[in-house]
Formats: structure tokens, sequence, C-alpha cells
């Protein structure tokens, strides 16, 4: 499976406008998966372990279509690509295609985030999206399993394309300043570093965007104001990218660079 997302150069990789352009176009991947996951209900159901006996496997429904699509993607490639990695690392399986050789960018580290990411989701972002269109209160569709844990594969796979792409922000901001970063990380002072790749502006900036996006996509323009039923809600969008996919962006930068000094002159 080829990147979606060019990462053929290491100076197009490293390019900080460039990858906050790719940035922008994540917000769009991630805004449509939520449209067609918010389009069924809840189904807390899927997210139980045990509450649908599976043959050979204590996870839940949904873990377990998760962890079946990473051992399928894995043979052609996906976590080749140095912006994709695995919600389940066990499910890993030998390639069928030819290994693809891409520059060597980031670091070596071994920094995921998607365990903490799959939580919140579940907890928080679920919840919030399915709450506005009414679906979060409305009786599980036991008809829709199957659906739901599809589209939840979608909005986490992009999810998690999205807050580790903080890798390549890292990479590129220590090696615009590197003396500081390196000061900072030597002195192992985290929230010194969390406060050097901050961009209150830009972080604004992208809430604003994300809101205007999640009014146009979120209606159909066939229907009049006051008969169109929204798709998904704003608020819920822009609190989910506020209170979890910024934050997780940072902290995946952070710890990123924690590990940035290993096997160099400074460590
Ligand atoms: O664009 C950057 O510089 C980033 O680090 C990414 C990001 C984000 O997640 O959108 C995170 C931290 C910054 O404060 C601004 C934006």
């Amino acid at each position: 499976m080829d990147a979606t997302i060019d990462l053929s150069t290491a100076a197009q990789a490293l390019s900080l406008p460039h990858i906050r352009h790719q940035l922008i176009r994540l917000e769009d991947t991630v805004l449509f998966h939520l449209i067609e996951r918010a389009q069924f209900p809840l189904n807390a159901t899927i997210y139980h372990p045990g509450a649908i006996p599976i043959p050979g496997s204590h996870l839940s429904f949904s873990d377990w279509v998760l962890h079946s699509t990473e051992q399928l993607q894995s043979q052609i490639r996906r976590y080749q690509s140095p912006d994709e990695y695995p919600f389940f690392p066990d499910a890993m399986q030998e390639l069928i295609l030819p290994e693809l050789v891409y520059p060597q960018v980031l670091w070596q580290n071994d920094v995921n985030y998607n365990s903490e990411l799959k939580t919140r989701y579940v907890a928080s972002v679920l919840p919030g999206c399915c709450a506005q269109t009414g679906r979060a209160e409305r009786a599980e569709a036991q008809e829709n399993y199957g659906s739901a844990a599809t589209a939840d594969v979608l909005c986490l796979q992009s999810l998690s394309r999205r807050i580790h792409f903080g890798k390549f922000v890292a990479e590129s901001k220590f090696r615009q300043d590197t003396a500081r970063y390196v000061a900072l990380i030597q002195a192992e002072d985290r929230a010194g570093i969390d406060e050097a790749i901050t961009d209150a502006k830009v972080e604004a900036k992208v809430l604003e965007r994300l809101r205007v996006k999640a009014e146009m996509y979120g209606a159909d323009p066939g229907l009049g104001e006051a008969d169109a039923p929204r798709k998904i809600d704003g608020e819920a969008v822009v609190a989910m990218y506020r209170d979890h996919v910024i934050p997780l962006t940072k902290v995946v930068e952070v710890e990123y660079l924690m590990q940035r000094l290993r096997g160099t002159e400074w460590e």
C-alpha cells in the first residue's frame, strides 16, 4: 500500500509549509470518515470484549475488525510508510509485495500513541459525534455492527496518521532550531519543548477552518436550512481537534524529540 502523502524526498517531507498543507488535507479525510461513521448509532456493544463472541479471539468486535484489517494491510505495505503506525503491532505479517525504500527522514524512534488515541476515540469522540444527530441515544442497530466497525477503522487510521505526522513537524522544527531543542531535550524539559513547538495562532486557525468545513460538509446543499438534518456537528468536530487531536499531535512531537538525541553527539 503506497503512501498517500508525498514523502518521496526528504526536503519535501520536512518543509513545514508542506507538512501543514498535508495536515489540512487530512482534515478532509478525517471529517468525511466521521460523517460516514455518524450515520450509524453508537452501537456500544461492539466495543465490549466478549459482548459479541468471536471464535479464537478475546477482542471486542471493533478491535477484531481493526486487528484483521491490519493483518491484511501489513502484507500490502501499509506499515512500510513512515506515516503509518499499527494499533496492533502483533497483527503484522510478512510482506507479499516487494519492500519499498523510503528516504530516511525521521530519527529512529518507537513513538506510537494509537492505544491512547483509540481509548479517547471510543470514550469521547464517538459519543460526541454520534450525539448531535440523536444517534447516541438511538437504539443499537445490530444490522449496522459491521458498517460501524468498518467506518471506525477508517476514522482511527486517518486520526492516527494525523497525530503521528507530528513526528515530521518535530523533525522539521528540530532542524530549524537545533541548539534550542538540544538544550531542552538534554534538560528533559518536556514543558519547555511543548512551549517551543506550540504555535497558538496556527492552532486557532486549524479550529476555525474545521468549524467552517464541518458546517459545509455536514449540510446537504440540495435541502433548505430548516429541513436539512446535519450529518455531523461542528462543535463536536472542533472539540475533538481541540481536546484530542492537537494535544496528541503535540505529545507525539514532544516524545519524538525526547528520543531525538539517541546515538548523536549530543546524547
Ligand atoms: O503546525 C504545527 O507547527 C504543529 O505543530 C501542528 C499543530 C497541530 O496539531 O495542528 C500542533 C502544535 C502547534 O501549536 C500548531 C499546530
